[in-house]
């Protein structure tokens, strides 16, 4: 089984360079399919199990495409006949797939995709989305674990979101570039993630305005045709990394990262007293001192993102006093706490609040990552904890984040990934420490490799 081991106790100084966001690149990915001219060309694009999954989905409708791992890019190609189904195989494995269902029923008239089904963090329906199609003159029907939705000619409508829904915003707005006439979609979702797909859409020929507001207009075309685009900067691997010094202490900079696009989690960390500075060369993150505790409330952007609530609450546990985090994006994203219990956090939850009870002295155990960013509070509470942590189900892990364990030991932490048998130890203290070197010396094998590329 494949583990991290952490051994606590290392600051964190340096510069950690950040890949392109998860969550705009697999919508992106999804748009491809809306070209029936030209080629795509996607830049930064993260080397992720979530984009692989992606890639495969795109693979079974017959988009051709190319991912170039060394330089990050991808190159799509959906000219040709494509198909209109998407199994359960692929879908399953990965929830965001389903944003497949707007573009090919914008493009093909006809859509074939298997439920998403919930995961670790929630239900996670999609009415919202359904709703939106359905608006667009499109009729759906649910049947043995598949959604089918089929319009002859989708056209223009005014759809007001429950939920500022990020999949729901895109699927929409996807559905919507190729729709007779004009969409106006309201209470929708502001994600800088929704700003990169409508720049994607709007280089491909389409017509939408409004992004980042709460209110999205979009006139339909008849065609949309390939492009070159770089995917933007990933605010939560970002924000994770931010966490992850504040947490360790020490001064690190995170290479052109975005502030604004940081807002709330950097307000955050200067009312604990984590010292944030913006430079030219990206955010700088310093940390000497205590931290005082804080009240925090997931929210849709500009709020508090749900994505950054478990690591929070690491920093959150290791401030002196009393902190509350709060979760209203997803009724079930607190399972990373009883894993940090057994490293000796002390919490209460209360509905959908939780009371952290600080400073902790983390103690190193073995967890389990229940979600993705789970498995990355797990590992940051580990740099803080006497001895070894070992943190299991990295699968979890590699869907968000890329070389996570090389960027956290090239700012000084001392973590290996290794496979040992489950419910066995095979590191000691020596064996760790000449793993760690080991590993190390690979790290800069890679550099090198990629330097001389
Ligand atoms: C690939 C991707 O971009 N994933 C992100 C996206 O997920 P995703 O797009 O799935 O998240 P949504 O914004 O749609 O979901 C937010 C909330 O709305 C509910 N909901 C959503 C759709 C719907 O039709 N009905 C409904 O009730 C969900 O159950 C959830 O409670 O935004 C989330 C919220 O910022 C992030 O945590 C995810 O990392
Ligand atoms: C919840 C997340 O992703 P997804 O929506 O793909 O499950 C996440 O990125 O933290």
């Amino acid at each position: 089984m494949e583990k991290l081991i952490v051994r606590g106790g290392q600051t964190l100084n340096g510069t950690v360079e950040i890949e392109g966001a998860k969550n705009a690149v697999l919508p992106i990915l999804a748009a491809s399919i809306l070209a029936s001219k030209g080629q795509m060309v996607l830049d930064n694009v993260p080397i992720l199990s979530d984009v692989f999954t992606m890639n495969e989905v795109l693979n079974v409708l017959q988009v051709n495409l190319e991912f170039n791992q060394l330089h990050k890019s991808i190159v799509l190609d959906a000219t040709g006949k494509l198909s209109s189904e998407a199994p359960l195989e692929y879908v399953s494995k990965m929830r965001a797939s389903i944003v497949v269902l707007g573009p090919l029923l914008a493009r093909l008239g006809h859509a074939r995709v298997a439920m998403p089904g919930g995961c670790a963090i929630g239900t996670r329906p999609i009415d919202l989305h359904l709703k939106g199609f359905e608006a667009l003159g499109a009729t759906i029907k649910q049947h043995a674990g598949y959604i089918e939705a089929s319009a002859p000619k989708l056209v223009g409508s005014h759809i007001y979101l429950d939920f500022p829904s990020v999949g729901a915003t895109q699927n929409i707005m996807m559905a919507a570039t190729l729709a007779e006439g004009t969409t106006v979609i309201e209470n929708v979702a502001r994600e800088p993630e929704i700003v990169d797909l409508a720049n994607v859409l709007n280089k491909m020929g389409a017509k939408v305005v409004g992004a980042g507001t709460d209110t999205v207009r979009i006139e339909g075309v008849k065609s949309l045709h390939g492009c070159r685009h770089s995917i933007i900067q990933d605010r939560i691997e970002a924000g994770t990394f931010m966490v992850a010094a504040a947490v360790a202490g020490g001064d690190v900079l995170i290479k052109d990262a975005i502030k604004e696009h940081n807002k709330p989690l950097i307000s955050k960390l200067e009312e604990m007293g984590v010292q944030v500075k913006e430079t030219d060369a990206g955010v700088r993150i310093k940390r000497r001192q205590a931290l005082k505790p804080v009240s925090v409330k997931t929210m849709p952007h500009p709020g508090f993102p749900t994505d950054m609530q478990a690591q929070m609450t690491v920093l959150q546990l290791v401030a002196t006093g009393t902190s509350l985090m709060t979760e209203t994006v997803f009724e079930n994203r607190f399972m990373h706490l009883e894993e940090l219990r057994r490293m000796d956090a002390d919490y209460k939850i209360e509905g959908r609040s939780v009371l952290l009870y600080g400073p902790t002295k983390f103690n190193g155990a073995e967890v389990a990552a229940s979600d993705l960013r789970a498995a990355a509070a797990l590992a940051i509470a580990g740099l803080v904890a006497k001895g070894y942590t070992r943190v299991v189900n990295l699968q979890y892990l590699d869907r968000g984040y890329y070389h996570f364990q090389q960027k956290l030991r090239a700012l000084g932490a001392e973590i290996v990934r290794v496979t040992e048998p489950a419910n066995q130890e095979i590191l000691n203290e020596a064996a760790f420490n000449k793993e760690l070197a080991y590993q190390q010396a690979q790290d800069q094998d890679l550099t090198v490799t990629v330097k001389q590329a």
